[in-house]
């Protein structure tokens, strides 16, 4: 029997007080999101992360100053998100700037000066040290160049501090652009950033611009480019791309979901944060953006039913009934997982307050005080001043009606099916598959709740106060 989670032992384990500290560093990544002002930061995270409709993010005003955001989905992964301001100015006046500034002038400048023009009053070097990846925002309706000179102005910098920083480039608001220009204009940046780091660097040799091939070259710079509005699923979609790169179980999660396409004749499976609709891992064949959406679409319609028919499960003590009777400890007490969650959160505020950040001025948002509105996942948090911003819940289920009972199976015309089934309070598992395959469904669902419970252990095994060791499942 083939062990899709056996490895994760070398990463796990260690009670140290160092390797309790690299493993919070993990389970935390930090997304440094900026772009110029007006590109569509605040926008992108209100309408991931609070439900915002698109329409109203016209009205958000301008972030003043530096934000943290902190995040988790399925109450596992948790990340935070730095907001730098996009209206600090880049280039002071003297340097000219103007917006078609395509003159090379980062490379004039010494590292020193840049740090202080990019960051503006914020340390960029720090922030850059302690970043796992940069989501950088390009208004693609916009004159786009000084946008790039300032990327380009990051890269460099972070190429000195942390050449581990992974850049993903967002070229925004593309829902007013048709297919070709989209192409186009992805292409003519993409061209324009590499021409530019070219420039600077004296050569183009550590660019490295996919993903996809292992970067062999330390000095490589990742950087990828994605599509996005906030008008369509796109952004959801890239979004968890950026995410799923920086989750560590990603790989181990990614093998198990392999494993249940191979064994159950699935086509494809993803896993979704329900509330977020972030996938949080697929298997690995490419993604189909028109199925993405419908398995999006597929979680609102569950929630949407539920909450009209189904009947709120307040008793949270549950386990997961396993039909093979034969292995006790496959059996997860969901109140010890809320316990855990309970234990992180306390750990997770403490690390908030003791935050170095604090020193530059960040706005860390406090989950305690932050008021919650009941969104139709009843979940999402509300700003409640003006120095606020949004925050996720680590402990709130993603909705009432979104249980252990939560599953559902849609037939799609063209003879392709859809099927979800719950994981836990926050996670769902979507696959798609032929209609064919329906007709051992009873399989299916069996290999799901091996897979469920291979989930829960991984994830445990990561958590620090994890105990049992994981087993194989038991994919038939
Ligand atoms: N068409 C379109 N407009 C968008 C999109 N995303 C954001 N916007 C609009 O862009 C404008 C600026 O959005 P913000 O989110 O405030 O931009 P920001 O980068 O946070 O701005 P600063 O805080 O000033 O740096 C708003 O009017 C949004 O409605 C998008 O995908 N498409």
């Amino acid at each position: 029997m083939i062990d899709p989670t056996a490895t994760i032992n070398d990463s796990g384990g260690g009670n140290s007080h160092s390797s309790k500290r690299n493993f919070n560093c993990f389970i935390r990544p930090r997304i440094l999101l900026t772009g110029l002002r007006r590109s569509g930061k605040t926008s992108i995270q209100r309408v991931i992360f609070t439900k915002m409709s698109p329409s109203q993010t016209q009205f958000l005003e301008s972030t003043p100053h530096l934000t943290l955001n902190q995040f988790s989905c399925g109450s596992f992964i948790n990340f935070q998100v730095q907001e730098l301001p996009g209206q600090l100015q880049v280039f002071t006046s003297g340097h000219n700037s103007g917006s078609g500034g395509n003159s090379g002038l980062a490379s004039s400048y010494d590292d020193d000066t840049m740090t202080s023009m990019v960051g503006g009053g914020y340390d960029m070097e720090r922030l850059l040290k302690r970043c796992n990846a940069v989501v950088y925002i390009i208004d693609a309706q916009d004159d786009y160049s000084e946008s790039i000179v300032r990327l380009n102005v990051i890269i460099q910098i972070g190429r000195r501090v942390n050449p581990r920083i992974r850049y993903e480039v967002f070229i925004h608001k593309v829902d007013q652009l048709s297919d070709e220009a989209k192409t186009e204009t992805q292409r003519d940046i993409h061209n324009q950033v590499r021409d530019r780091f070219a420039d600077t660097v004296g050569g183009g040799d550590m660019w490295s611009s996919t993903s996809n091939t292992p970067n062999t070259n330390p000095q490589d710079i990742l950087i990828n480019f994605h599509l996005t509005s906030i008008y369509d699923h796109s952004i959801f979609e890239a979004f968890s791309k950026v995410i799923q790169k920086l989750i560590p179980q990603f790989g181990h999660l990614e093998r198990l979901l392999n494993y249940l396409l191979l064994t159950s004749n699935i086509d494809q499976a993803f896993l979704f944060d329900v509330q977020t609709k972030i996938s949080i891992a697929t298997d690995s064949s490419p993604t189909d953006m028109q199925m993405y959406e419908l398995c999006c679409d597929m979680i609102d319609l569950l929630i949407n039913m539920s909450e009209i028919y189904g009947k709120p499960n307040d008793d949270n003590v549950r386990t997961i009934n396993d039909d093979d009777d034969d292995d006790d400890d496959e059996y997860i007490n969901e109140r010890e997982n809320l316990n855990n969650d309970d234990n992180e959160q306390h750990e997770w505020n403490i690390d908030t307050q003791n935050d170095p950040y604090d020193e530059n001025n960040v706005q860390v948002n406090d989950l305690r005080n932050n008021s919650y509105i009941h969104s139709p996942l009843g979940t999402t948090p509300v700003i409640n001043n003006q120095h606020s911003s949004l925050i996720e819940t680590t402990n709130e289920p993603a909705s009432a009606v979104f249980d252990s009972m939560s599953s559902s199976v849609i037939k799609l015309t063209g003879g392709r099916a859809l099927y979800l089934k719950e994981i836990n309070r926050h996670l769902a598992l979507i696959c798609i598959l032929r209609e064919e395959a329906l007709t051992k469904q009873a399989l299916i669902d069996y290999n799901v709740r091996q897979l469920k419970k291979s989930i829960m252990k991984l994830f445990r095994l990561n958590h620090p106060t994890s105990r049992p060791p994981v087993s194989s499942p038991n994919i038939v």
